[in-house]
């Protein structure tokens, strides 16, 4: 993965679990803040999950190091001396990285093993499932410093929570804890090792085939974007292409073996 600069440790980590890879933001003296370089490592691992590689992963899990910080956000040393053309600029940069995480064609859990603020909210919330430890406290802290969540937290907050408890969240900039985020839906589970149960569901995802999990994502993200009707347009070609696949047959076919073998082996009544 991505070298930190002159031989220090690499920005972004990433190891194997069976066919899940664990994907580590490795700045954990600086909250694993998102800086350029970690951005850019990030886009290079997520450029890697699109691309037609040996042995791909089936799921992604994102983590932080230590146990602190998932991510503090965007690395407030690159806020100085930005013009409002470079501003937007790395918005627009950091949204098209998060972006190809969620157009991944494999399911991506966050594992929220501590803070989540700002940008690191925005990276988790761009991941398709959020798993938090006890003590993560997640929020928009942005109006703090005189802006707004620049990474997609505008977007996604509201279609996660609500539009109501997104504002109150961007506009106070207060974190919430674990148990509000799951309360509201912006976590799905709390976890006392935020890392194992994601890593748990996971491989509950990649038993089923990585084709059909593909275009489930790719239905549910389309209805989000361009409303029911396209979405159920989209859903239903999705379904179309999965009928055909090897995946499916293989599938079925399995159904009907099993059928056929629970019932040869009934006892007579
Ligand atoms: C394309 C890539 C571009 C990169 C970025 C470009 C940006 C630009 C434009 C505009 C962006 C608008 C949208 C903004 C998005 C944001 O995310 S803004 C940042 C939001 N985050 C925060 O406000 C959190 C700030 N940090 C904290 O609240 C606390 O540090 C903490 C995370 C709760 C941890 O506290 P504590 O345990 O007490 O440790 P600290 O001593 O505070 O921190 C430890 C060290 O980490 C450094 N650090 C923490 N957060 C950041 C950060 N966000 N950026 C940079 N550095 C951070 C902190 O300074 C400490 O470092 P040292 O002082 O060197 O020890």
């Amino acid at each position: 993965m991505s070298a930190g600069g002159t031989g220090t440790a690499p920005v972004l980590l990433e190891r194997r679990e069976g066919d899940t890879a664990i994907i580590t933001l490795n700045r954990p003296t600086k909250g694993n803040a998102l800086d350029h370089e970690l951005i850019s490592a990030l886009e290079e691992f997520a450029a890697r999950l699109q691309a037609s590689v040996d042995d791909p992963p089936h799921a992604v899990v994102l983590m932080g190091a230590g146990d602190r910080a998932f991510s503090a956000g965007a690395d407030i040393h690159n806020l100085v001396g930005l013009d409002e053309k470079s501003a937007t600029d790395q918005m627009l940069r950091g949204q098209a990285v998060f972006g190809m995480l969620e157009d991944a064609p494999q399911v991506v859990i966050a594992a929220v093993n501590g803070v989540a603020l700002g940008g690191g909210l925005e990276l988790a919330m761009a991941c398709d499932i959020r798993i938090a430890a006890p003590h993560a406290r997640l929020g928009q802290p942005e109006i703090t410093l005189g802006n707004l969540p620049g990474w997609g937290g505008t977007q996604r907050l509201p279609r996660l929570i609500g539009e109501g408890r997104a504002l109150e969240l961007i506009l106070t900039g207060e974190p919430i804890g674990a148990s509000e985020a799951h309360r509201l839906g912006l976590v799905n589970q709390v976890a006392d090792d935020p890392v194992s149960a994601a890593i748990a569901l996971a491989q509950r995802i990649t038993a089923h085939s990585a084709f059909a999990v593909a275009r489930a994502k790719k239905a549910v993200y389309a209805g989000m974007r361009d409303g029911i009707r396209a979405g159920l347009e989209i859903e239903a070609a999705l379904v179309g292409e999965c009928a055909v696949s090897p995946e499916q047959r293989a599938a079925v076919q399995a159904f009907f073996d099993r059928k056929k073998s629970t019932t040869t082996n009934k006892e007579p009544t």
